[in-house]
């Protein structure tokens, strides 16, 4: 066994950085390891590279509804090669400053994969690394499909390194990665085909709000089908043949591309974490509500390979990271608060979410309940840009005037959601959201009408 730590972290995603920048701050001996460039999902396969090629989407579709409005966007299109060069001029820094901010505050950055020799004894490509705690921040990867030809799927890291958008994908899912994934190349010209096993895609989020967006989605070239299987995926001359089963109908569809958007589950499985008596599943590590192992006092978890109720966003991942680090250090068992933490997906327009849905809400005896729905395609907003979907839904207890949960679709709101976040979290009564002025015209002026 080379060396011995306070604390090793296995996984340089945004989680594992979190908290070994935190615990070697103050004053421990801590190593982190990766199996990949130092930078994890958020920053090289997911959040950050999908929005700057986002970028090129929003000014393709901003051009197209100012059409008729004094823009010409005919000869208007993506150039991809240069908007992915864009992309790598952020990502490609990203693993050496990372690593060289961890080496800065005394971590010792490590390679190769690691596996548990022992309740917190770890190898990694063989060499014995001992530790008195190790924090599993290995992340997710995409669930396993079970249906012949599955070879075939390349998931939303192999997207967004993709040379070329071809011009039909099929994406199997209906959640956040299609959606979003679906959205970026419809405005590359592509033909996007959505397929969602459940009557309803993108279940987190608001019905209503999500009915109008597959309808926007739609006039883009975003076929979304529901309560579809797909039962074989095989290669035919060009591109792929899918067979799709609703119903007991049977129907096949061709396209250049099928993309993998089912759900992800906790990178986990080659960890050997039975050989640290640590239980998990698919959910991840099983943690205590203070984030130590059930059965392993020793080990601790975080972000998207912790079971926890947190959903596999990066604020959460980095929020579990710092109370795991927390109470590692001092000792205690204080829980993370999940409360107000936004949620977007980036299609365009974007659909967002904070608090309780309607459902939740409605079925909280001790809540009276005010639904605020708005469409808000008519507003100046929406107006001003020539988009035509838009809306709004604020859930209010009329007894305490707090807001218990926000919907919004259009532009805006991925900022405006945090506002209504942050009301949520510190409990900002809507007469007190109502009387602060914002600047005009903004997405904030618009919040006090839609409360
Ligand atoms: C396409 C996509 C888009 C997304 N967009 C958003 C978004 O817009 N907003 C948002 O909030 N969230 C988004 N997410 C989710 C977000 O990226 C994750 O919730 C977040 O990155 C989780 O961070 P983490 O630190 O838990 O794991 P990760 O960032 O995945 O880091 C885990 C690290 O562990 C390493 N690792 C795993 N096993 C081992 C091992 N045995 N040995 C050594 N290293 C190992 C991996 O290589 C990886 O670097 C997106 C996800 C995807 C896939
Ligand atoms: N903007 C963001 O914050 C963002 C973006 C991308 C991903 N993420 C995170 O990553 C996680 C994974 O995203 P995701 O989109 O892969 O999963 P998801 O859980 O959002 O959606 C998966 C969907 O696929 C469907 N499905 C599963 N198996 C299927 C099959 N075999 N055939 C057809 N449909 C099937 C499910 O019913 C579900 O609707 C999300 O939960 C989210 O937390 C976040």
């Amino acid at each position: 066994m080379s060396e011995s730590y306070d604390l090793m972290v296995i996984g340089a995603g945004m989680a594992g950085v979190a908290a070994a920048t935190k615990c070697a701050t103050a004053g421990w001996r801590v190593a982190i390891v990766d199996a990949l460039p130092y930078g994890g999902t958020c920053a090289l396969r997911g959040c950050d590279p999908k929005k700057i090629l986002r970028r090129g989407a929003e000014i393709i579709d901003g051009a197209r509804l100012m059409r008729g409005k004094g823009i010409d966007e005919g000869g208007l299109r993506i150039s991809w090669g240069e908007l992915m060069a864009h992309k790598h001029g952020f990502t490609d820094p990203v693993p050496r400053s990372m690593e060289d901010t961890l080496t800065a505050v005394g971590v010792d950055t490590l390679h190769g994969h690691a596996q548990f020799a022992g309740p917190t004894s770890l190898e990694v490509d063989g060499t014995g690394y001992g530790a008195a705690r190790v924090l599993v921040a290995t992340g997710a990867r995409p669930r396993p499909l079970g249906f012949p030809g599955h070879e075939h799927v390349i998931d939303s890291t192999d997207f967004l390194d993709l040379d070329t958008v071809p011009a039909r994908i099929l994406f199997v899912g209906g959640g956040f990665v299609s959606f979003e994934l679906a959205h970026l190349a419809a405005r590359t010209g592509t033909t996007t085909v959505i397929v969602d096993r459940g009557p309803r895609p993108l279940t987190s989020f608001d019905p209503d709000l999500v009915e109008l967006l597959v309808d926007r989605g739609r006039q883009v070239g975003v076929d979304v089908r529901r309560s579809t299987t797909i039962t074989a995926v095989e290669p035919v001359d060009r591109g792929y043949r899918v067979t799709l089963e609703r119903d007991g109908q049977s129907e096949t569809v061709e396209t250049d591309l099928v993309v993998h958007g089912a759900g992800r589950v906790a990178a986990l499985d080659d960890l050997r974490l039975d050989a640290a008596g640590v239980e998990w599943g698919e959910r991840g590590v099983r943690v205590s509500g203070h984030l130590q192992a059930t059965t392993n006092p020793g080990v601790w978890a975080a972000g998207d390979s912790a079971d926890t109720a947190g959903m596999p966003l990066t604020p959460v991942a980095v929020s579990e990271a710092k109370v795991a680090a927390s109470n590692m250090l001092k000792a205690t068992t204080t829980t993370p608060d999940y409360t107000g933490i936004p949620t977007a997906v980036f299609t365009i327009p974007e659909l967002v979410r904070v608090g309780m849905s309607e459902a939740e809400a409605t079925a909280d005896a001790a809540i009276d309940l005010v639904v605020r729905c708005s469409d808000t395609s008519t507003w100046y907003s929406s107006y001003r840009i020539g988009e035509t979907t838009s809306a709004a839904k604020i859930l209010i207890d009329r007894t305490t005037d707090l807001v218990v949960g926000a919907h919004l679709l259009g532009p805006g709101s991925g900022e405006l959601v945090n506002t209504l976040g942050l009301a949520i979290k510190v409990g900002i009564t809507t007469r007190q959201l109502k009387s602060a002025t914002a600047a005009y015209p903004t997405h904030g002026s618009d919040l006090g009408a839609m409360l």
